[in-house]
């Protein structure tokens, strides 16, 4: 009975701790957003690893003497750091852009509630919005003459998986759109295995599922005997069919936090191929948007080259002569003409810069075909790293 009392009485303590960490988290927030502001003034960039750097080695200093290890340290402040810069990120591209600064924002995405798409629109707005009017689709080219048409403001659309690679019909369409791209996310994808009710793996012989998870998928569903895939349009139509028909031998993959929208639980979780398994998802709109200078950019291009040799190299030199980082080349058919190819190339570069301007015009000399799909700021922050020593006792 005392060791029950015992037990409350130090869970009431360790919550009373943790609602002061999160007060202190808020104020540290409140704090990085003042630093945005006066970033916005002096215009330096948002991110200064040298100061995260002096920052957590300082921290795992006195840590340490606290009896708290390097790494629990380094990953809880790194988390922290991540946060203050995407936040300052977002204040001053809003700064940069005051137009698209709305309290309420539509989204179309693919699916229903629960679908991938769903939950990054979330997670992309929680920073930007305070309410999202949801708009699901059925295809990703109804996404798109959803913004076209001046249906909804955004349009959430994934692009590459880790593990499946491009996401084609996606770019394809790209190929044809007036829409630009204004935003991306990259979102840890964590396919699981969902049931309604009670049941175990054996009894399953049915999985509805997306053709994306299922490739996704695959070594975990070889490995399945006499299963059948029922494919589905989005992960939350698959969800949605699965709730209906609450048999124990059908079962879904999808996530467990969407899953929980519909009652289903996960039978078996982590079920990818891959461990590290992330999506990235494009937002486009109407109107293209301005980055700020304090932040790192990503323009995107398509184009399409002569068909001499060496075309591409041409271009690809002109992107080094300029110093211009390219994160990303895709190559896809262009329709009508057999055997030509349309080049898809994400930079590390404003759109607005010296460099990036010269650049494109020596890369129209060199092209039939160019187009701008793009310029948005990059939500990808490395975690800094902390040198050896300070992590192992040196
Ligand atoms: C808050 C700042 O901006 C960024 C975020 C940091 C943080 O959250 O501690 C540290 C350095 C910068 O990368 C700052 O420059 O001080």
């Amino acid at each position: 009975m005392e060791e029950k009392l015992d037990l409350l009485k130090i869970r009431e303590q360790i919550s009373s701790l943790d609602n002061q960490l999160l007060g202190l988290a808020a104020k540290r927030r409140e704090l990085t957003m003042n630093v945005a502001k006066s970033k916005a003034h002096i215009i330096r960039p948002v991110r200064d690893q040298q100061r995260e750097q002096e920052l957590l080695v300082k921290l795992i200093q006195q840590g340490k003497a606290l009896g708290l290890d390097a790494h629990y340290v380094t990953r809880l402040f790194q988390l922290i750091i991540e946060d203050s810069v995407l936040n300052q990120q977002a204040f001053l591209q809003e700064l940069k852009n005051p137009n698209t600064k709305t309290p309420t924002v539509s989204v179309a995405f693919l699916g229903d509630k629960g679908s991938y798409s769903y939950l990054a629109s979330y997670r992309y707005f929680s920073r930007r919005a305070e309410e999202i009017i949801e708009y699901g689709c059925a295809s990703f080219n109804d996404i798109l003459n959803q913004v076209e048409s001046g249906n909804v403001d955004y349009g959430m659309l994934p692009i590459e998986n880790t593990s499946s690679g491009s996401i084609n019909e996606v770019y394809d369409l790209l190929q044809h759109t007036n829409l630009s791209i204004v935003g991306e996310l990259s979102q840890p994808i964590e396919h699981c295995l969902l049931s309604a009710g009670n049941t175990s793996l054996d009894a399953i012989d049915t999985i509805y599922a997306h053709a994306q998870p299922v490739q996704q998928c695959s070594n975990f569903l070889n490995k399945q005997s006499d299963i059948r895939i029922e494919y589905c349009e989005s992960s939350a139509d698959a969800m949605q069919m699965v709730e209906k028909l609450t048999q124990p031998n059908v079962a879904v993959i999808g996530s467990e936090e969407g899953g929980q929208l519909y009652g289903l639980q996960a039978l078996q979780k982590g079920i990818a191929n891959q461990e590290e398994n992330h999506s990235r998802f494009i937002l486009v709109a109407r109107k293209p948007v301005d980055v700020a200078e304090q932040i790192p950019a990503k323009t995107t291009l398509i184009l399409a080259t002569g068909q001499a040799p060496g075309a591409l190299v041409d271009c690809l030199v002109v992107l080094k002569q300029y110093d211009i980082n390219m994160t990303k080349l895709e190559s896809r058919p262009i329709q009508g003409r057999p055997w030509e190819e349309m080049f898809y190339i994400d930079l590390e570069a404003n759109l607005k810069s010296i460099a990036m301007q010269e650049c494109l015009t020596k890369l129209t000399e060199l092209t039939r075909f160019i187009k701008v799909l793009g310029c948005y700021p990059s939500e990808q922050v490395n975690p800094t790293s902390v040198p050896f020593a300070a992590l192992h006792n040196e």
